[in-house]
């Protein structure tokens, strides 16, 4: 077994009051949220001095709190609680409970763990709640809110089954979509994941926005210009040079239209006429109840199915292939080498999504598991290029940036 990497209190303890010191001078330290990464660097090394010196049974009492604090935020996200502690003052315990149609002695004490761990805090009289700077991410209008249900719907729930669930099925990865950690999770073991939300009907819509949200991995997708992972200007400058509803953009598994709104608002040149939208049937429905999406062709589509949309100049794959075992990927990619039109070598397969980084972060390897509920992983260049190569592709670029999991993956019909 290697030895720990030396731990340094003083030295951790210095650095901590240095950028402390930093951060006070150029802000209200508990307020907004600026210097992220001076704000990172600090609660770094707080945790690290934290599991260098609190006492070993601290360490792993701490992570009990953390189960239990989930189930409390979770609750109060389910009931809407957060959505009735006004922004800009308090509310009494008594009220919350009756604005829940709950038990007072319940409310408190749900409520008494999350001041206790300061996601709440207390109001200006006693049995009163205020927000803390933290708890506005869990009201329901907030995109930080669905994210937090998925992490509980596909990550703790999958998670809290998984030693009957390796029992029953051995200790291996999930090889498809059918028996995956996910479904049997949800009690619907044979079911694919999609089917177990679809089911679901209000975790499905749940998932569904919370794709739209920017604080997700690749949430924050630009699509064209210097921050951009990968560049799509040259594309707005074919489909100028298209007709208004030729095909120029396929946005395959597109969700409710997030990226093809960034693409229709960041690459200049591209025309809604001009994009496709393809999903599950109740996706599809749900995007067509919100008003559509302005001129999008919007169609209901599986993409394991032939890609009825051929020839178009792009397909994009964004978040998606994670989701699969590299066997059903292959499948996935293989069905759009073959709508890739033979004539246009400008023509691309791009995929967009979160890659496995060679020093994996924590953040980095829960998405990883989380993904492993599904059935599916992420995945480095080396398995981007097998599994293309697999489906007739030819990868011709592998676009990543310094401090950044997101990455675009650019095929061509091989
Ligand atoms: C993780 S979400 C990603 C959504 C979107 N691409 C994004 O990046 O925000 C996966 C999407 O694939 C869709 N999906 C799942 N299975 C599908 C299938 N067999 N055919 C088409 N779409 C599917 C889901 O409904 C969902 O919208």
């Amino acid at each position: 077994m290697s030895t720990p990497p030396h731990f340094d209190l003083l030295k951790a303890a210095e650095g901590l009051l240095e950028q402390a010191r930093a951060l006070a001078a150029r802000t209200k330290p508990e307020e907004d949220d600026n210097d992220l990464e001076l704000r990172r660097s600090i609660a770094a090394t707080a945790k690290r001095i934290t599991i260098g010196t609190a006492p070993r049974i601290d360490v792993v009492k701490a992570d009990w709190i953390v189960i239990s604090e989930v189930a409390a935020w979770n609750i109060f996200i389910d009931w809407k609680a957060f959505d009735h502690i006004p922004l800009d003052g308090y509310i009494s315990i008594s009220d919350l409970a009756k604005a829940l149609n709950a038990q007072e002695s319940l409310i408190a004490r749900i409520s008494t763990l999350l001041l206790t761990t300061h996601k709440l805090l207390p109001g200006p009289h006693p049995h009163t709640l205020t927000h803390s700077r933290v708890s506005p991410l869990y009201r329901t209008s907030h995109p930080v809110s669905p994210l937090c249900s998925v992490a509980i719907g596909n990550g703790m729930k999958p998670f809290s089954h998984w030693p009957e669930y390796f029992r029953l099925h051995g200790r291996r990865e999930p090889s498809g979509q059918h028996d995956t950690p996910f479904s049997f999770g949800w009690g619907e073991p044979t079911l694919p994941p999609w089917d177990v939300k679809a089911r679901n009907k209000e975790y499905g819509a749940v998932f569904a926005r919370s794709m739209r949200s920017r604080e997700i991995v690749g949430g924050d997708t630009v699509v064209s210009g210097p921050g951009a992972v990968y560049d799509m200007a040259w594309v707005g400058r074919e489909a100028k040079t298209r007709g208004d509803t030729e095909v120029v953009v396929v946005d395959v598994g597109g969700g409710l239209g997030q990226l093809l709104g960034e693409v229709l608002r960041g690459v200049e040149g591209i025309r809604p006429g001009q994009c496709v939208l393809q999903d599950r049937g109740e996706v599809v429905e749900e995007v067509r109840r919100m008003g559509g999406l302005g001129g999008v062709v919007v169609m209901e589509h599986d993409f394991h199915e032939e890609q009825p949309v051929k020839g178009g100049l792009v397909y994009l794959l964004r978040r998606i292939l994670l989701d699969y075992s590299d066997s059903l990927a292959v499948g996935i990619l293989r069905r759009l080498a073959d709508a890739l039109p033979a004539d246009n070598p400008k023509a691309r397969v791009l995929i967009m999504e979160e890659r496995l980084l060679e020093t994996p972060t924590p953040q980095n390897c829960i998405v990883d598991l989380v993904m492993l509920n599904l059935g599916g992983k992420l995945r480095n260049e080396a398995i981007y290029r097998d599994i293309c190569a697999q489906a007739g592709l030819k990868v011709v670029g592998y676009h990543t940036r310094e401090g950044d999991s997101n990455s675009v993956v650019e095929c061509t019909r091989a």
